[in-house]
């Protein structure tokens, strides 16, 4: 019979073991039967790995393309490319040739979505993709000719219709409505169609009031609710566009860091931290029998684990981790921060066992990387294996990922965002402030 204090860890030790997160890094030992109820696979946490994919859309002479050719020239940077849904216009069949002026080109049909989607998928995949080439004149595409596009850090796909269809929608990580006024666009329009794509005024007015602007009610205005931008104003909102531009910078950082680093994962916001973190844990399949009599297939870890929090901050996500594995072991570390140097441990209660156990150490801001470093090496002077323990955070700054990584190259962190860099007085930029002070209300 164990002892008092024994049996109440024993309870709480059970009631955090199987834990139903649905984020898994790893497959389970052996595969769930088709019918149970699995959860979602988190093979795509590696996102910030693949390629970058913002979409660019609006009306007809909204200032799409020369939106994009602004970003892209501004980014001084191979490694984005330019991708134009006109690309994948269907060529017209000789009939269709014949009474070009009954073709709605507007329609979300005269594009090749198939092809749009396998071009997009392609590239996202780390392969070069071989686009083909629109001519407007003759309303058909080139048949010998291609524009290899390779692969690259950031995609930018442009046009009308790129919000339309949501698998198109679900590839891109940013969406850009260019938001033009009509009459602007109007006249834009019928200046480019004569200068450049063969037209004549006539046929310009004609096309713009039967297919053009009905189109542009229909498919591309109710579309532009799916924008995370919104850019009044096109190519003259400078502001906008270097706004943008930081943004692509910043993630182009992450990148960077991702492919050095290849334990950091940088999660999609609207993932939960502590959540992945669990996903990283060694597990098995595990079945249960619910009140209901139903079965349930879930996972269970395989090894202990237990959390610790860098005081005081980090006990913000205690909560988060109590919800996910109710009644597991929290300890604390208290680390004194002066400047950059943040080298003294003035308290520290972690479990007993703690080396038997998987360590998710929690701390919502990675700085300077000092405070984490020191907290991690007390880990592993208490026995726990430096690849047992994952760094969760919410904000990190470049210089404490290269900081708590080289010197621990073993161990996992998991951030929500990597932000641009350090200030001056060693706070993340623009970070979210004193993260203690918030949370805990004590910021005057
Ligand atoms: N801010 C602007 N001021 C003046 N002309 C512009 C501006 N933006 C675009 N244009 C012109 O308007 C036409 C349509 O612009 P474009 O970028 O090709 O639009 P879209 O790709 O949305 O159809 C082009 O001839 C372009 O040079
Ligand atoms: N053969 C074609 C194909 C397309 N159009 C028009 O192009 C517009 C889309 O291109 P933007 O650069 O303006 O976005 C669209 O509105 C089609 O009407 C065409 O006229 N002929
Ligand atoms: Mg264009």
């Amino acid at each position: 019979m164990p002892e008092a204090t024994t049996s109440i860890d024993y309870v709480m030790e059970k009631a955090s073991g199987p834990h139903f997160s649905g984020l898994r890094i790893d497959g389970p030992t052996s595969s769930p039967p088709a019918s149970s109820a699995t959860a979602p696979s988190v093979a795509d946490v590696n996102a910030p790995k693949q390629p970058f994919v913002i979409g660019v859309s609006g009306g007809t002479a909204s200032g799409k393309t020369t939106v994009c050719d602004m970003i892209i020239q501004q980014l001084h940077d191979h490694r984005v490319v330019l991708v134009n849904q006109d690309s994948f216009y269907r060529g017209l069949t000789p009939e269709e040739s014949e009474r070009v002026h009954e073709y709605n080109f507007d329609h979300p049909d005269a594009f090749d979505t198939e092809q749009l989607l396998d071009c997009i998928k392609t590239l996202k995949s780390g392969q070069p993709y071989q686009v083909p080439i629109y001519d407007f004149k003759k309303h058909r595409r080139c048949s010998d000719s291609f524009r290899l596009v390779n692969a690259s850090d950031v995609i930018i796909l442009e046009g009308i219709l790129v919000f339309h269809d949501q698998r198109v929608r679900s590839l891109m990580n940013m969406k850009i409505f260019v938001d033009t006024d009509a009459d602007v666009r109007l006249a834009r329009r019928i200046r480019r169609d004569t200068v450049e794509r063969g037209r004549d005024l006539d046929s310009v007015l004609e096309q713009y009031a039967k297919f053009v602007k009905p189109a542009f009610d229909d498919f591309v205005l109710p579309s532009k609710k799916y924008a995370d931008v919104i850019i009044p104003r096109g190519g003259d909102n400078h502001v906008a566009i270097d706004l943008i531009v930081q943004h692509i910078h910043t993630k182009l950082g992450q990148h960077d860091l991702c492919k050095i680093y290849p334990n950091v994962y940088v999660i999609q916001s609207t993932f939960q931290v502590v959540e992945h973190g669990l996903g990283h844990l060694p597990f098995t399949e595990k079945q249960v029998v619910t009140p209901t009599g139903s079965m349930y297939t879930g996972v269970d870890f395989c090894k202990k684990l237990c959390g610790v929090s860098i005081v005081r901050s980090g006990e913000s996500m205690e909560n988060a981790l109590r919800a996910c594995c109710k009644g597991i072991k929290i300890g604390k570390i208290l680390i004194h921060r002066d400047g950059d140097n943040g080298k003294q441990l003035i308290y520290e209660k972690l479990p007993n066992d703690i080396s038997e156990r998987h360590v998710l150490l929690l701390d919502p801001v990675l700085a300077t990387g000092n405070s984490a470093n020191q907290a991690i090496q007390l880990l592993i002077e208490k026995g726990v294996p430096e690849s047992h323990i994952i760094f969760l955070n919410l904000i990190s700054a470049p210089e404490g990922i290269h900081c708590v990584c080289k010197r621990f190259p073993s161990l996992k962190i998991v951030t929500s965002e990597i932000d641009v860099a350090l200030n001056e007085e060693f706070r993340v930029i623009p970070g979210l402030g004193e993260f203690g002070d918030r949370y805990f209300g004590t910021d005057d």
